[in-house]
């Protein structure tokens, strides 16, 4: 055991294990660059961002690697056009760590070098990925965007599509309000002039669960209590309500976000549509499926005649399907029999198979899921057609915004997929990181001392080869 005499004045025994060397010499504002640090440790690390923190420096480097600590609260002047100017062309390290600056280096990259490059925003939900990525996009914009062309630009289009992928692909969590449920990697397509000329977003592992279950104090996705919430003619319309009586939104009793105007996220998510290219009639039918998944989760069945059968639970039911039928313009019979029964293709042709009850809600919530996510993918699709792409791009800025790892107390085969995304990533990551160096180390003869990290590459290939 040591006796240590902390900065506050007080003395603490601990056993000489769990201590770690202080540099006496660091600035009491901490220092930019964590590579500064005398001594590299997780303490150290945080120490030096939480000195940072408390005089509003967000962003701290650790070589050309950018670490932000979400401020939760707006800091206009920190991304105003007169930051961009200053970072346009500033040799890395010279300012402020900035995510500008880590933009600036990257066009500057894509430019000098005529190489396509991308950047990864990673971190756990709430860490501020999302709103780095707006930002990051916006400075990419000012670099490379056209002044004076017709109509809506590229980026603007890119920027102003994010209102729209949020109705449907965001919700409200523990961590975040505004959280997003699916990985994005935004493609921005360059002309040889460096100026952007198309652009695509990609989606991936919407979180499709959400769907149908949804515990406290979370939401479903945001569309739906948008819709519950339209004017009363959409309301009608659409045939949907007060979000309490569905079942998809009332297993959680968490209806309202706070500084949450559902009723106006309505009409500037229909407004965001618009600029997208999304037509009214378009807009319309993506309301339909959202109402109709809603009226699809209050279906329920009771046993039917024939074993291991089921059949509509009651008139409320019957009502519900007639509803879901109508608004996803399909016919009423065959949707009961796609709930109620199972088709089994064999060689000798199809054999129908009635399912019990528990099997025929599981059948109903799995269409939900299916309905929303292919929604959700038809929604993105129509997005990069309206942005429009470059088939002659020279180069691409990737921005990947893609959630991080998540363990929680029941886990699924979206944690395993989320995870499985995020130690590749993270291999990828300890590949240039440590390895690459550090077997440059070796061939240099540099006496070095080799840096002990966990790498999970067997896992992965052990994964990847099932
Ligand atoms: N740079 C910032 N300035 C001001 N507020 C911020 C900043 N970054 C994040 N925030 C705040 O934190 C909230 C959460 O950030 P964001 O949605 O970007 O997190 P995320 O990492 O994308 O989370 P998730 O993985 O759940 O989607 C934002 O809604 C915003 O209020």
């Amino acid at each position: 055991d040591v006796t240590v005499a902390t900065t506050n004045g007080k003395t603490v025994v601990a056993s000489l294990a769990s201590i770690y060397p202080k540099d006496t010499e660091a600035p009491p504002a901490g220092v930019d660059d964590m590579t500064k640090l005398a001594y590299l440790h997780e303490p150290g690390v945080l120490h030096n961002l939480a000195c940072r923190y408390g005089l509003n420096e967000i962003y701290t480097y650790t070589g050309n690697i950018l670490i932000a600590v979400n401020p939760f609260q707006r800091l206009p002047h920190l991304y105003d056009v007169h930051m961009m100017e200053q970072y346009k062309g500033a040799t890395f390290g010279e300012l402020s760590p900035h995510l500008f600056a880590i933009a600036d280096s990257c066009y500057r990259a894509m430019i000098n070098e005529h190489g396509s490059q991308s950047i990864l925003v990673s971190g756990e939900s709430g860490a501020g990925k999302t709103e780095t990525t707006k930002m990051l996009m916006r400075y990419l914009a000012f670099m490379g965007g056209r002044s004076g062309t017709e109509g809506r630009t590229v980026e603007q289009q890119v920027l102003e599509s994010n209102p729209v992928l949020e109705a449907f692909g965001n919700a409200k969590t523990v961590k975040n309000n505004n959280s997003s449920r699916f990985g994005k990697f935004v493609e921005i397509q360059f002309d040889k002039y460096g100026k952007i000329s198309g652009a695509a977003v990609r989606t991936y592992l919407l979180e499709r669960s959400r769907v149908c279950q949804v515990s406290d104090p979370e939401r479903n996705y945001h569309c739906f209590y948008m819709l519950c919430s339209a004017p009363p003619e959409d309301v009608k319309r659409f045939k949907v309500g007060n979000p309490r009586s569905f079942h998809y939104l009332n297993q959680t009793s968490c209806y309202e976000v706070a500084n949450v105007d559902d009723a106006r996220e309505y009409l500037e998510t229909r407004n965001a549509m618009d600029i997208v290219g999304i037509s009214q009639e378009e807009q319309d039918a993506i309301f339909r499926v959202v109402a109709a998944i809603l009226h699809l989760g209050n279906i329920n069945f009771s046993k039917g005649k024939e074993i291991d059968s089921s059949r509509l639970r009651d008139e409320k039911s019957i009502n519900h399907l007639k509803i879901v039928a109508e608004l996803l313009m399909c016919d009423e019979k065959l949707l009961e029999d796609s709930l109620c029964q199972r088709v089994i293709v064999t060689p000798d042709g199809n054999i129908t198979k009635p399912l019990d009850p528990d099997s025929a809600l599981q059948s109903r919530d799995a269409l939900a899921k299916t309905v929303y996510s292919r929604l959700f993918d038809w929604i993105v699709d129509k997005i990069n057609n309206s942005i429009g792409q470059d088939p002659d791009a020279i180069s691409i800025i990737g921005v990947l915004d893609i959630y991080g790892f998540e363990s929680f107390k029941v886990n699924s085969f979206e944690q395993l997929c989320i995870n499985m995304t995020n130690e590749k990533l993270q291999q990828h990551f300890n590949q240039h990181v440590f390895k690459m160096e550090q077997e440059e180390y070796t061939r240099d003869e540099i006496d070095w001392s080799y840096v002990e990290f966990v790498d999970n590459q067997d896992v992965l290939d052990l994964i990847e080869k099932i």
